[in-house]
């Protein structure tokens, strides 16, 4: 603590009656009382002797007029006469004391204050803050110069340590790699701190041995968890910011390491699938690409292959999404096992797997013939016994292809072929198959440009009443006249129509011609007929069905009475519940609905008796065998039994002989349709046939 010198007051005393004093006296009156001239000059000295910074005085040609002992003591004197007189040229090396010169000269010239300007210190390590301001005399003629400097490496020291930590944090920010992170930080942090050992120890490192006392900083992750240590030495002049510092600078380390692990992670996830943690597309296509310049360079061959669950979708929908995941997992498991190093195994889509097999020793059609065996093995998922079969299709490189997309178009080509087989197949793919596919794109544009044309005419099939004989009904299919090969059965193109959705506008149309021509047969004075429309799932299954049927029947001014619409029986069992709330949209417009290829669903009795059905037709695979097939003879009595108990009248397809048409009357069945009578017929052959029944009954 300061003292004053002896005799001069003690200014931090607070006595009352002096302070009233000093609000009632004026200040000079005040000092002449207390102080002398020396004892002011003495006492000030103390005070300036007494604080930390630098202070001094120097007449115009820079000789020391007064100094405070910081400066005395710093420019290695030990009284302040010693200094008193000299010029900073007689105590500093030439180069600093002709800087010191040239800025105390510009004060003193131009009268301005020079202040706060940061200097390195002359003597030491350090930084000093430096003011100068122009000494005056009593008439304010500048007679010299006074300064001030104050130590400021403190606070330049935490200033650097700041800018080293924010470019840490910027780094982090910036995603530097880890490595890089880690290195370029611990040399910074050594420069910083004047070579002193600062490491990163991470888990599972051996920290590398250090002399002396170590201090640790733990490296926290982002949830509690610990990443490692930042370890450096101790030593005596470690003050608690640098403590804080260190702590700091590990906390950021930590930052970098979370940062780190969720890059790295959220790069996994863009190249594998979440479910089975197989590579997906991504990395396929880019492990792939690697593995076919290596083959083609070795000149060895490569299989892509696309492999397709059966009836995935059906575990989906009956067991749930969680069974599907579980055997899907399954699956992935079972192919990796066959696959191993020597190749690739990816998932691509909901039940879709690629295998890549890297120059098959084996022939490849035995390795996905163990792979096929092998996932067709009984699983159990959520408890349930379970089996699943599969497709594969596959393309090799370089027979089939030299880049990923051409293989993989192959390949899936194949696995095209492989479910039209009857799944549960394996399918190489062959040059034919392009050209096959070739052929199929060509037919959907022309197909697409049919509908816009509408190049499409409807043939009609009797249906003949057992007990009156006469014609009371037809059945509409639909032909396309094509531009060059004539006219094409539905066989060519429904299946086609029905894969690419065409068949939605393709069955409007056939529904508003097929109402047309019944309206038409009317006008014409023809016994009213009912008009049986083939209905397909995709058109079933569109909520735009029932208004297309409202319209048909309306511009065609057709009483719906004499509409049936025909549904197949596994389109409706495919959703029972959504079908039944279908037919019943369908039946409050007055139209009657049939079950088609009756006998080849699943339908149960209980089923049948919730849809709103008006006839039940036998599919014709059981008629075409009678008499031969006894078995097929009883399911077609079975069925018109069933016909009978339900109220529903029973057609019967594909009657071809009269044998069958005997049987059928027989069995008690109403209504008969084939060959026999007659196949389907242009409109105006129609016309003709009910013509000519109509005069012979007449
Ligand atoms: N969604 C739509 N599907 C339609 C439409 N028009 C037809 N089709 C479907 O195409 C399938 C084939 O039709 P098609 O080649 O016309 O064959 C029909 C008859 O020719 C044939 N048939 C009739 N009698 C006999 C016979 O005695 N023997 C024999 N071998 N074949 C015969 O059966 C077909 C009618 O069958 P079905 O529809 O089950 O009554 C056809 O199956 C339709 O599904 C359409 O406009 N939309």
């Amino acid at each position: 603590m300061m003292q004053p010198p002896d005799g001069a007051p003690d200014p931090t005393h607070r006595d009352q009656d002096v302070e009233d004093e000093q609000v009632l006296k004026p200040f000079e009156l005040l000092q002449a009382r207390y102080l002398s001239l020396a004892e002011r000059y003495e006492w000030l000295e103390a005070m300036i002797n007494y604080v930390p910074d630098y202070i001094y005085a120097k007449d115009r040609d820079g000789r020391f007029l007064f100094a405070n002992l910081a400066i005395v003591l710093n420019n290695g004197f030990t009284d302040v006469d010693e200094l008193i007189g000299l010029t900073d040229a007689e105590i500093h090396p030439m180069a600093d004391a002709y800087k010191i010169e040239e800025v105390e000269r510009q004060v003193m010239e131009s009268g301005k204050a020079d202040l706060g300007v940061e200097e390195r210190r002359l003597k030491g390590e350090g930084w000093l803050m430096m003011s100068r301001v122009p000494l005056r005399d009593r008439n304010g003629n500048i007679i010299g110069v006074v300064g001030a400097s104050r130590d400021i490496s403190a606070r330049k020291r935490a200033e650097k340590l700041m800018s080293a930590q924010t470019k840490l944090l910027q780094d982090v920010a910036r995603g530097v790699d880890l490595d890089v992170f880690l290195r370029e930080s611990q040399v910074l942090l050594e420069e910083l701190l004047n070579g002193r050992c600062v490491s990163f120890v991470l888990n599972g490192e051996q920290a590398e041995p250090l002399a002396g006392d170590i201090l640790e900083f733990p490296i926290f992750s982002r949830d509690g968890g610990r990443h490692g240590a930042l370890v450096t030495v101790q030593t005596d002049g470690d003050e608690a910011g640098l403590m804080e510092f260190f702590a700091g600078i590990a906390q950021t380390v930590g930052i970098a390491i979370d940062r780190h692990r969720d890059i790295a992670h959220i790069a996994y996830l863009a190249e594998h699938d979440a479910l089975t943690g197989l590579p997906n597309r991504m990395l396929l296509d880019r492990k792939l690409s690697a593995l076919l310049e290596k083959a083609s360079k070795q000149q060895r061959s490569l299989a892509v292959a696309f492999v397709d669950l059966d009836n995935f979708k059906l575990v989906n929908d009956t067991l749930g999404h969680a069974a599907g995941d579980e055997l899907l997992m399954v699956v992935a498991r079972r192919i990796s096992t066959h696959v191993g190093n020597g190749g690739i195994v990816a998932r691509i889509g909901g039940d879709e797997f690629i295998i890549v097999l890297e120059d098959p020793v084996e022939p490849i059609y035995e390795r996905l013939a163990a792979v096929l065996t092998d996932i067709s093995k009984p699983m159990v998922v959520h408890g349930v016994e379970i089996r699943v079969g599969c497709s594969i299709g596959v393309a090799c490189a370089m027979e089939h292809g030299t880049t990923a997309s051409e293989l993989f178009a192959n390949a899936d080509m194949a696995l095209y072929r492989a479910k039209e087989a009857g799944r549960n197949a394996i399918r190489l793919f062959t040059p034919a198959m392009a050209e096959d596919a070739r052929n199929k794109l060509i037919r959907i544009e022309e197909l697409r440009r049919a509908v816009e044309r509408d190049e499409f005419v409807l043939h009609y099939q009797p249906q003949k009443e057992v007990r009156s004989g006469k014609i009371i009904g037809v059945e509409a299919l639909v032909r396309w006249q094509h531009p060059v090969e004539g006219l094409l059965l539905p066989g060519v193109f429904i299946p086609l129509a029905e894969e690419t959705g065409l068949i939605v506008p393709l069955g409007e149309i056939v529904l508003r011609k097929a109402c047309q021509q019944a309206r038409l047969w009317q006008d014409r004075g023809l016994p009213s007929l009912r008009m049986g429309v083939n209905v397909s799932a995709r058109q079933f299954l569109e909520s735009s069905l029932t208004s297309h049927v409202a319209s048909a029947l309306q511009s065609a001014d057709l009483d719906p009475q004499w509409l049936e619409l025909e549904l197949t029986e596994s389109l409706i069992m495919r959703d029972v519940e959504g079908a039944i709330e279908r037919m019943h949209e369908l039946k409050e417009l007055g139209v009657s609905l049939a079950m088609d290829d009756f006998g080849t669903g699943y339908s149960s009795l209980s089923t049948l008796r919730r849809f709103p059905l008006s006839r039940l037709k036998i599919d014709r695979s059981f008629i075409a065998d009678i008499p031969e097939k006894p078995g097929d003879m009883a399911i077609t009595s079975a069925i018109v039994s069933l016909g009978r108990t339900l109220d529903l009248e029973v057609v019967a397809e594909g009657v071809e002989t009269e044998e069958q048409a005997r049987f059928l009357e027989g069995a008690g069945c109403e209504l008969l349709q084939g060959y026999l009578f007659a196949r389907p017929l242009p409109s105006s052959e129609i016309e003709s046939l009910i013509a000519g029944t109509v005069a012979k009954a007449g």
